[in-house]
């Protein structure tokens, strides 16, 4: 198993492309499953969960093709693929593909919409809480589907001429049940209408590559997402948008190490909130023509309290990052997690480096300290490890972090994008 060396101390410094969000590309991906159009998305970024899910999409249909593109060192490994759905030839996702990651579930919403009927199976992802699917169960039975779950799979089917719109109000926000309840909701009869709905920019993206496909949508970006039916939905191009995770990462590694560099391919309204804080921690951010440039004084970093919310609120997606820097503030912080009961695997690991850290419930106290010291750590999930990442560059010496495949699930080209900024770090092969 892959292992990351990173020897600490150095200020980041350089420019570093910002890569298509991967929880944006995934759903693009899956609307593809919507039309026996060819649906071509651009920006594509070479993750493990991209490939995985080109695999599942495979099984039921999709046929695609892929053209890579970086016409310089300093963009992003771009690629632009071509998803064409003729017929849907399988209707069940297995336990062996869905189990590895969360999003593959939201396959059901497509797949029951265009064929009537779904047989998926419950799904897994990061070990960050118990990630239930109720609501997509009650939002698909709002629309007329009926479902069973026997044997580990959830099985649905549509009433006869297919779904049918309904108001549905989501008794909690989910990202993952926006995206499926839209793309089922599309292809329904009728109108339907989706009350406190997720307002995350990928609901945004996903919304407009579903219009350009011919669906009528309004709303996304508010809580309430409006969704007249249509008899069926066209091909169409559609780029998928910045990565506001892999952009709040970078800029914390920067204030963290006390670094300079300019982030391309990004902006500031993706991730308004984490910026607010990470200017209230001492970095200076600016926004550039086609990005931002950070500035970070690594030993002097301001203690700023966050509480993870729904966008736009602070993402829970950045929590385990902005404690790494908090590790290093000058005073005492608290950091509250709202989303995930069990998203604070990282505090064992950041404590290897030397930090203090305490937790209560849903909120850990972080005592900054100036010193972090390299360790040998191990990667818990996907934000966590890349947390692990950060100290490391931050810290005196070196660390080694285990179990790197949760981080080629969401970072392309880390390595290479870090050490074309002056870092250390380089991948080791076991
Ligand atoms: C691939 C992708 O885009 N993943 C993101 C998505 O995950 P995902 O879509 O899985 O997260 P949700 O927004 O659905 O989860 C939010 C909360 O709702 C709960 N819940 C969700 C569905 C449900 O049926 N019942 C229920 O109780 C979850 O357990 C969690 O406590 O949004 C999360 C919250 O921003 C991010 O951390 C993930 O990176
Ligand atoms: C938690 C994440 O992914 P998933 O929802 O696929 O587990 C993530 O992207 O941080």
């Amino acid at each position: 198993m892959d292992k990351i060396r990173v020897v600490g101390g150095n200020p980041l410094k350089g420019v570093i492309p910002i890569s298509g969000a991967k929880n944006a590309a995934l759903p693009l991906m899956i609307a593809s499953l919507l039309t026996s159009d060819t649906l071509t998305l651009e920006n594509v970024p070479h993750l493990a969960d991209v490939e995985l899910l080109l695999r599942i999409l495979g099984n039921h249909g999709v046929d695609f093709s892929v053209n890579g593109r970086r016409e310089r060192q300093d963009e992003a490994y771009s690629r632009t693929i071509h998803f064409t759905c003729r017929t849907i030839v399988d209707t069940t996702a297995s336990y062996d593909l869905v189990r590895k990651m969360r999003a593959s579930f939201w396959v059901i919403g497509p797949l029951l919409a265009r064929e009537g009927v779904a047989r998926v199976s419950l799904p897994g992802g990061c070990a960050i809480g118990t990630r239930p699917v109720d609501l997509f169960i009650d939002g698909l039975a709002a629309l007329g589907a009926e479902i069973d779950i026997d044997q580990g799979y959830v099985e649905a089917k549509a009433p006869k001429g297919g779904l049918i719109g309904a108001r549905y109000v989501f008794p909690k926000v989910s990202v993952g049940a926006t995206h499926t309840l839209m793309m089922a909701a599309t292809l329904a009869r009728g109108t339907t209408v989706l009350e406190n709905a997720a307002r995350e920019p990928e609901v945004v993206d996903l919304a407009n590559c579903l219009k350009a496909m011919g669906a009528k949508i309004e709303g996304a970006g508010t809580s309430t997402i409006t969704i007249e039916g249509v008899t069926s939905l066209s091909g169409a191009r559609h780029s998928v948008l910045p990565d506001r995770i892999e952009t709040g990462t970078y800029a914390m590694a920067v204030a963290m190490t006390g670094g300079d560099v300019t982030l391309q391919n990004t902006n500031e309204a993706l991730l308004a909130s984490a910026i607010e804080a990470l200017r209230a921690a001492g970095a200076e951010i600016t926004t550039t023509e086609s990005g931002l440039h950070i500035v970070g004084h690594g030993d002097d970093i301001r203690p700023v309290d966050i509480t993870t919310a729904p966008f736009p609120g602070f993402p829970t997606d950045l929590q385990a990052q902005f404690m790494g820097l908090m590790t290093r503030a000058k005073g005492v912080s608290h950091i509250t997690e709202t989303i995930f009961e069990n998203r604070f695997m990282h505090v064992q690991e950041l404590a290897r480096f030397g930090a203090r850290i305490a937790l209560s419930g849903q909120t850990a106290t972080i005592t900054g300290t100036q010193e972090l010291h390299g360790a040998p750590v191990m990667a818990t999930d996907l934000r966590a490890s890349v947390s692990l990442v950060i100290a490391g560059l931050a810290a005196k010496g070196e660390t080694t972090v285990g179990r790197v495949y949760h981080l080629d699930r969401g970072f392309e080209r880390l390595e290479e994008k870090l050490t074309r900024c002056g870092a250390e770090i380089e991948r080791i092969a076991e």
